[in-house]
């Protein structure tokens, strides 16, 4: 094998409860996870050269910075063949900082693809574990199944939400992820549900009220999707989902959508696009 071409989806958070905060800080959740079929797209190539390079960098993202080469640097190390290397494209299709965990899962599957290219046989479980060193979403993404997680989010149940269509609303307003988990006046002692996602309908994102004052655009965005459907923040924002009975329903919406926000139309996966691809 010498080249591999391997999807990297969105996620959306169904809810997403703050339950405690750890002495480092990070914070402990519970949330359910689910997949979107608007994905990036990452190629690989398989070279000699003993190194990894990115084809195309991600505008404002240094190459040090990109995930993709901080995941692929956590496995140059395990390589057999010291001179085995890969040069990697990126075609980015998810919007970037708004809680849909684009960067988290090129990570994943610079993981998954790497370790196929390089045949380093590592687990799943290993893959997870690296994958956690470089953010709390990555695990997910690697295991490649909808699941209801604990802990900062390493710690999954595999989960089959309903499939529904959803309508995603871009602010286009930058929320920082390390902000809103500082700030006082997050929410941080929500009671554990301990495992009952079918109710995730029930259930709010702990985040959505302290984001919606920091970015009135994301409470204006909130606001106009739910005349139509109901409506949640994703992560720590700033996209916001409506959820649909179908495709036609959503794209309805999405005609009328006003020109301050953007938006796209995608159906919730319980299994990881990546995953047909290996
Ligand atoms: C909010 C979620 O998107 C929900 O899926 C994730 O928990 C965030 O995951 P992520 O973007 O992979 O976050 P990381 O890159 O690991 O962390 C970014 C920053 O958010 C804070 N952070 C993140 C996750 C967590 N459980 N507790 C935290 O306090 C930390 O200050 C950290 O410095
Ligand atoms: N391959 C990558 N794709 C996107 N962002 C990346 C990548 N590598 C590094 N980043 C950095 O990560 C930041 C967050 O990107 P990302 O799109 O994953 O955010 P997000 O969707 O809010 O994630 P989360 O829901 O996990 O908080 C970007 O602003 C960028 O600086």
């Amino acid at each position: 094998m010498t080249e591999i071409s391997i999807a990297a989806p969105a996620k959306i958070n169904l809810f997403l409860h703050i339950t405690g905060r750890r002495d480092d800080g990070y914070h402990e959740l519970e949330t359910l996870f689910q997949f979107l079929s608007v994905c990036d797209e990452l190629h690989f190539q398989l070279t000699d050269t003993g190194h990894v390079q990115l084809s195309n960098d991600i505008p404002g993202v240094s190459p040090q910075n990109n995930l993709i080469i901080q995941a692929a640097q956590r496995l140059l190390p395990l390589r057999h063949d010291r001179n085995q290397g890969a040069t990697i494209t990126l075609h980015k299709k998810i919007p970037m900082g708004g809680g849909l965990g684009g960067g988290s899962s090129d990570a994943a599957s610079t993981l998954l693809a790497l370790n196929k290219l390089w045949q380093l046989q590592l687990s799943i479980d290993q893959l997870a574990e690296i994958g956690l060193q470089l953010g709390a979403d990555v695990p997910v993404f690697v295991r490649g199944k909808a699941a209801f997680a604990q802990g900062v989010g390493e710690k999954l149940i595999y989960a089959e939400p309903e499939q529904n269509w959803y309508l995603i609303v871009n602010p286009q307003v930058h929320v920082s992820t390390a902000e809103v988990f500082t700030h006082p006046d997050l929410p941080r002692r929500t009671p554990i549900v301990n495992g009952n996602p079918e109710n995730w309908q029930q259930y709010r994102n702990d985040c959505q009220d302290l984001v919606c004052r920091l970015q009135p655009s994301v409470a204006n965005a909130l606001a106009w999707l739910l005349e139509y459907a109901p409506t949640r923040m994703t992560g720590t924002g700033a996209c916001v989902f409506g959820c649909f009975p179908s495709e036609e329903s959503a794209n309805h919406a999405l005609s009328e959508l006003p020109t301050e926000f953007s938006g796209f139309v995608a159906q919730g996966l319980n299994t990881s696009p990546a995953w047909h691809q290996l």
